[in-house]
């Protein structure tokens, strides 16, 4: 059985960074895959993510349980013919809940060796509510307090004491008799951009039980709304400041990869949360676009 991790968490809470700064130095010289299930038809963190791993799969929209279970599979035979890696992580689109992922990746044989929640310690409190983000924290058993760079001590106390009620209150559960399927409380570890211990990854039990749970297709993402942007010409740093300006009035998230004049390389742009962060990409040549994200609520 191929061994997984699925990394799950809200909107731009540090997955694809996670996947970048921990799993990379701590799986070193290991044949590492990736899948990532990208919001938009377009991906972002797939094209980032191929710069630094050869093993990467973007499952573009949705969930991958309901219509896209026929494309996962297929990636994954892919992934496996081609790579035959010795490890594979699947990282969830900030909006998807992480159960009936590892409900498909079981049925397509591998082994979930551990959900990993990323959580934004800056802005959980303010989306703690939104109830995917819940089913998130409680189908983990790996949580991860990442950005306390950008917290306090005692916010980060807060956000902790919090995240854990969360995951009390959400763990899975027993369809049947309601008893808890993690065996054990889960583990909570802090991080600044994703970097965490190598110990995060070890000692993790398998999830075998998971397949005894029926899965309720209860999950729907249709209060967030997805719209992409192409940007056909190249254009400068302050028209591409102020399209942005314009689109985060609405949009909880924006992120894509734009082509300016000034910059040899296209530059990543990521938003979320009133925070924007830039920086180059230097393996990229399609198109520019931004993919927006709208709470719609
Ligand atoms: N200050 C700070 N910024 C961070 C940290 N982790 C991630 N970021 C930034 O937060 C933004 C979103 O990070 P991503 O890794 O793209 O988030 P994501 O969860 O993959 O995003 P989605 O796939 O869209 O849900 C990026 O600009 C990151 O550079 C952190 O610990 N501290």
């Amino acid at each position: 059985m191929l061994p997984s991790f699925v990394v799950t968490g809200f909107l731009g809470s540090g997955k694809t960074t996670f996947l970048i700064n921990s799993v990379r130095r701590h799986f070193e010289g290991r044949r590492v895959a990736i899948v990532v299930n990208e919001l938009g038809e377009v991906g972002v963190d797939g094209k980032i993510l191929q710069g630094i791993y050869s093993d990467v799969m973007e499952i573009a929209e949705g969930c991958i349980c309901c219509s896209l279970h026929a494309e996962f599979q297929k990636a994954l035979s892919e992934i496996k013919e081609k790579f035959n890696p010795e490890i594979l992580f699947v990282e969830t689109s900030g909006a998807a809940e992480p159960f009936p992922v590892m409900l498909s990746l079981q049925s397509l044989g591998c082994s979930v060796e551990g959900v990993a929640c990323i959580v934004d310690s800056k802005n959980f409190l303010e989306y703690k509510d939104d109830p995917v983000a819940k089913h998130q924290i409680g189908s983990s058993n790996i949580l991860i307090l990442n950005k306390i760079d950008l917290v306090s001590q005692d916010q980060l106390k807060q956000v902790e004491d919090e995240v854990l009620n969360v995951w009390r209150q959400n763990q899975l559960r027993n369809y049947f008799t309601g008893e808890p399927l993690f065996r054990s409380p889960p583990r909570i570890y802090r991080a600044s951009h994703g970097v965490v211990p190598k110990e995060v990854f070890e000692g993790v039990y398998p999830l075998e039980e998971l397949t005894a749970i029926p899965h309720h297709h209860d999950h729907d993402h249709s209060h967030q709304r997805k719209d992409i942007v192409y940007i056909e010409e190249e254009i400068d740093y302050e028209k591409l400041m102020e399209i942005l300006e314009d689109l985060t009035k609405k949009a909880i998230r924006v992120k894509g990869i734009v082509r300016v004049k000034d910059s040899p390389y296209p530059l990543i742009v990521n938003y979320s949360f009133g925070l924007l962060d830039i920086s180059e990409l230097n393996h990229y040549s399609g198109p520019s676009f931004l993919i927006t994200i709208n709470s719609g609520t």
